[in-house]
């Protein structure tokens, strides 16, 4: 890995960063953090949809002081963005999710760790300090090593469960299998399991086997058989919120608020999962529509500026997740890149606000924004 670790000057806009982080970390990684599914339709349309929409400003409303902040779930969201689940982060730096944990801290930015990640979820919590945070699930095939892993989350501070429900089988990565990468296989998604009791008496004889403990996980680490009535096995066993990620259809969030979701994410896991599916800018009015405000609405694939976030939260989501341009950071300069992202979109923010002519994310609404 060669990552660029200096005082130099890092660009000002995620496509030059992302040039960079090409040059900075081998094909393989780069290639499975940028790609798609497919033909990459739906992570071209994440992207595009936010141009069907313009921001209508105002004027003379006095945006001299001004609060970008919204709170989800008792959470406070500084610039009403935080970071997306993202694995596997020690394949773009060596300090993998340590590094970006400790640059969300720095800002304060909600942190949401994934199950597949390279550090354990109490490694993450000691690098986070009191920064908040929530863990992503992946619910495994095993109900036991579900379960352990939330106990271990609520024990080290995780405030939130997500759900991630789009990922019942992983998507048709074509560009990661022209590169035979599979970071899974390469075992950087581990730490979690490896650390857990009760995976660790499943392995039985087998648990000092490296490739023995990585099929293993791969066996257990995702459950195509769950229906919205497994829902109610963790209600029964956390008071933690329950939010449910890559929610697309209407109908689904009202079955969503039908079985007690506390909140939902509007995601097509970044056009990673089912090629042409609908942008999730596109998914959001109906879901907005079919919540009716009664639990809070994340939005994410495709944030990459300042006016997004006004988009996003005009059309009713509440707040929004970041996930390739802040591992583009990570893999060009570490926790230092991070940071360099997550100033820039906070900038962003307050600058976009201002311009629109409101002073208070929560003031934002329909009357700004005007289908092109
Ligand atoms: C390299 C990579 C790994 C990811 N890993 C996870 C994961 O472990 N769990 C999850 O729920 N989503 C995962 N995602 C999806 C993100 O949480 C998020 O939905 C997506 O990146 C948002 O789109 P954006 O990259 O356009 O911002 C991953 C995304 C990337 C790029
Ligand atoms: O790549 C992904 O989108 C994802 O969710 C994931 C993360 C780590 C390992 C395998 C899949």
């Amino acid at each position: 890995m060669t990552n660029l670790i200096s005082n130099i000057e890092l660009p000002h806009s995620i496509s030059l960063l992302e040039k960079m982080a090409a040059a900075s970390i081998e094909k393989g990684p780069f290639t499975y953090v940028q790609s798609g599914s497919g033909a990459e339709n739906t992570l071209r349309a994440n992207v595009n949809a936010f141009e069907d929409w313009h921001i209508v400003p105002k004027v003379l409303n006095d945006v001299s002081i001004r609060d970008t902040s919204t709170q989800v779930l008792g959470t406070k969201f500084p610039s009403s963005f935080g970071l997306a689940p993202v694995g596997v982060q020690s394949i773009f730096h060596a300090d993998g999710e340590l590094a970006s944990a400790r640059a969300a801290a720095h800002y304060g930015v909600p942190f949401i760790a994934s199950t597949l990640t390279s550090y354990s979820l109490e490694e993450i919590a000691t690098a986070l300090g009191k920064s908040p945070r929530w863990f992503q699930l992946y619910w495994s095939n095993d109900i036991e090593i579900t379960l352990s892993m939330v106990r271990r989350a609520e024990v080290a501070g995780y405030s939130a469960i997500v759900i991630t429900l789009d990922t019942t089988i992983l998507g048709n990565r074509e560009r990661d299998l022209n590169n035979s990468y599979s970071p899974l296989k390469l075992g950087k998604g581990s730490a979690n399991y490896i650390n857990d009791p009760v995976f660790q008496s499943r392995l039985g004889d087998s648990s000092s086997n490296d490739q023995a403990v990585i099929k293993k996980i791969v066996d257990v680490m995702f459950a195509p058989a769950l229906t919205w009535d497994d829902l109610r096995t963790i209600k029964n066993h956390t008071s933690l919120p329950i939010l449910l990620k890559g929610i697309l259809h209407e109908e689904d969030a009202r079955k969503a608020l039908h079985y007690g979701a506390d909140g939902i994410i509007v995601s097509n896991h970044g056009g990673r999962q089912l090629d042409g599916c609908i942008s999730s800018l596109e998914a959001l009015p109906p879901i907005a529509e079919a919540i009716q405000g009664n639990i809070p609405i994340l939005l994410d694939s495709g944030i990459r500026r300042g006016p997004d976030v006004i988009k996003a939260k005009a059309l009713g989501a509440t707040a929004v997740l970041l996930g390739r341009p802040f591992v583009y950071g990570l893999a060009v300069a570490g926790e230092q890149g991070v940071r360099h992202v997550l100033n820039h979109l906070i900038n962003d923010i307050d600058i976009s606000l201002a311009l629109t002519g409101l002073s208070l994310m929560e003031q934002v609404n329909y009357s700004v924004i005007r289908k092109k």
